[in-house]
């Protein structure tokens, strides 16, 4: 699904407007009956107090035309106006007439304002700004969003909470809604999947208002929320006399004295994605842990007892997959250096590949092109730099994957695959995952991916998502506090398997519990 920024939502609406001959408050009405219906479905008229804060602008004018169809319906209402600037919107104002021709009759708060009692247990529809912010609220507005904030009544965001901007950080955290609940149009918007700007989203549920999709899909965009209608395309089916050589060879290299446990998690991964051979290289203490506790996996030991020494193998792999366990001592350096001089294969580099590479540079131009990198966010900030904000992170990770030409994975809820530019956000995975061994796993399975013959870029996209996938298969059954790597492991197979999961319609399964019961 791909992600607009705010000029091309304003562009598709004036597209729209035109190409379907309405007026602009048509789109805005169409937004409004959208909420109400999703309202009114939960509520059934229940009379909860709703208070709906309403800017000025479109998003406040949809806050308001909802308005009238709740008291249309009965629904106990208070509608308050922030009234923080002069400049009232076209389609604010018609609706606000509408309402007032209708004796509802808006509280219209300023900097003066006393702020309106509020129960913990009334509902908050936040409509005070919506994709059109564009400098920080002032200070009483703040106030107010702090205010709200701090009700612990439900709040329901139109559009998205107030006080994030769409295409940069907010300064002053305190003067963003925090919403139990979004509801937005057409599509989500980048900052719901930001570490920095999603801790302010509960949940997000997309409203269609008939924006011109062929408009829509025709436009290009710098992110795109991968789902399951996404990846399926990626997935390259098998062939009946394909044999272990037509999956490729995958060499998982890394481990130290201590560390073992993360290649044989790695390796593993590996074979689960479906790498057709995999071999895993090792310091010498690492050869009897990774024999016994993976049958399947050749093992190629280092010279050095509980380090990599001398890298070096007479394989010829389809690609490797580096980094996890290995250590960062000065021996290890020197090994990693001399084998990415000579390497032609093409390289997952993860864990303390990526800090080696931090710390000496020079070394990233002899990556391949096309690399996949993996890093957590602490690893990353080691190979860009600090950043101000997310979006200023996501600038400077684009600048890195294209001067290296490198896939970048950032890792995190909702990690993001990035290459040539263009951001993929992964919908998979669980703070479950947040668990030791889970990035090892990761690595494994894009390498097994590259082995199959997947491009790189669309290993690493499609790679992320499976393994998000199977760690949100195997939650179901432990709970996000028992989940393992090696749980996550285990369900590899069934986030396969879910990608061609088509769930039956209720009535046939019903139909087919009963037959079963009778035979
Ligand atoms: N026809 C349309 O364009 C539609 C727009 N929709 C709604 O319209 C919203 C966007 O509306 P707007 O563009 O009017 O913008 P907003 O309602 O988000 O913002 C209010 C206006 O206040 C001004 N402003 C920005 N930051 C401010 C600040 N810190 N202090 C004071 N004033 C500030 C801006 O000029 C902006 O136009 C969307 O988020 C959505 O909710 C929906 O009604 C669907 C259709
Ligand atoms: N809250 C979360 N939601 C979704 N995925 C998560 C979350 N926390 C961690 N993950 C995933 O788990 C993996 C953790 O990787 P990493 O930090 O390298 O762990 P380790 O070094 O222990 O292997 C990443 O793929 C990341 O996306
Ligand atoms: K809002």
């Amino acid at each position: 699904m791909k992600i607009f920024n705010a000029q091309q939502i304003y562009d598709a609406d004036k597209f729209t407007i035109e190409k379907q001959n309405i007026e602009s408050e048509m789109l805005m009405e169409r937004a409004a009956v959208q909420i109400f219906n999703w309202m009114h479905l939960r509520m059934q008229g229940a009379p909860v107090k709703v208070h709906l804060f309403c800017g000025i602008g479109n998003n406040g004018g949809d806050g308001i035309a909802l308005a009238r169809h709740l008291q249309e319906h009965g629904y106990n209402i208070a509608v308050h106006v922030v009234n923080y600037s002069e400049k009232r919107s076209k389609d604010f104002l018609i609706n606000l007439n509408r309402l007032q021709d209708r004796k509802v009759w808006p509280n219209f708060l300023n900097h003066v304002s006393e702020f309106p009692a509020i129960d913990k247990n009334d509902v908050i529809v936040d409509a005070i700004f919506g994709i059109g912010l564009n400098r920080a609220p002032d200070q009483w507005v703040v106030n107010l969003i702090e205010y709200l904030n701090a009700s612990s009544a439900f709040i329901l965001s139109i559009d998205l909470p107030s006080g994030l901007f769409m295409e940069t950080g907010v300064d002053n955290t305190a003067g963003i809604i925090k919403a139990n609940h979004v509801l937005s149009f057409q599509a989500p918007k980048l900052v719901f999947f930001l570490p920095e700007t999603g801790v302010n989203i509960g949940q997000w549920e997309i409203l269609d208002i008939g924006l011109d999709m062929e408009f829509l899909s025709g436009l290009p965009t710098q992110y795109e929320l991968m789902g399951k209608s996404e990846v399926v395309p990626m997935y390259l089916p098998r062939n009946k006399f394909s044999h272990k050589g037509t999956y490729g060879h995958s060499l998982i290299i890394g481990g130290s004295y201590g560390k073992i446990g993360a290649v044989i998690l790695s390796a593993k991964a590996c074979l689960k994605a479906g790498s057709g051979l995999v071999t895993s290289y090792v310091p010498s203490c690492g050869y009897i842990p990774m024999q016994t506790s993976l049958a399947e996996a050749m093992v190629v030991v280092d010279q050095g007892e509980k380090e990599l020494i001398d890298i070096t193998f007479d394989i010829v792999p389809s690609v490797i997959g580096i980094g996890i366990g290995l250590g960062v001592s000065e021996t290890t350096t020197k090994a990693f250096t001399a084998f990415l001089k000579h390497n032609k294969s093409p390289l997952v580099v993860d864990a303390d590949a990526l800090n080696i590479l931090s710390k000496n540079k020079s070394l990233l131009k002899l990556l391949p092109a096309d690399s996949v990198l993996t890093p957590h966010p602490k690893e990353l900030e080691r190979l860009i730099g600090p950043w101000k904000d997310d979006f200023e992170k996501l600038k400077k990770a684009k600048m890195f994957s294209n001067k290296y030409n490198i896939v970048l994975v950032i890792k995190g809820a909702h990690s993001m695959v990035i290459y040539k530019g263009i951001g993929y956000i992964n919908s998979t995975g669980n703070p479950g995952m947040a668990t030791a061994g889970s990035g090892d796993v990761l690595t494994g399975v894009i390498t097994g991916l590259i082995a199959q013959g997947y491009a790189s870029s669309l290993a690493a996209v499609f790679g992320v998502y499976l393994h998000g996938k199977a760690g949100d298969i195997a939650v179901e059954d432990c709970g996000y506090e028992a989940l393992t790597a090696s749980g996550i492991i285990e369900c590899i197979g069934k986030a396969y398997l879910d990608l061609f999961y088509v769930p039956q319609p209720k009535q046939e399964k019903e139909q087919e519990e009963v037959e079963e019961a009778k035979s």
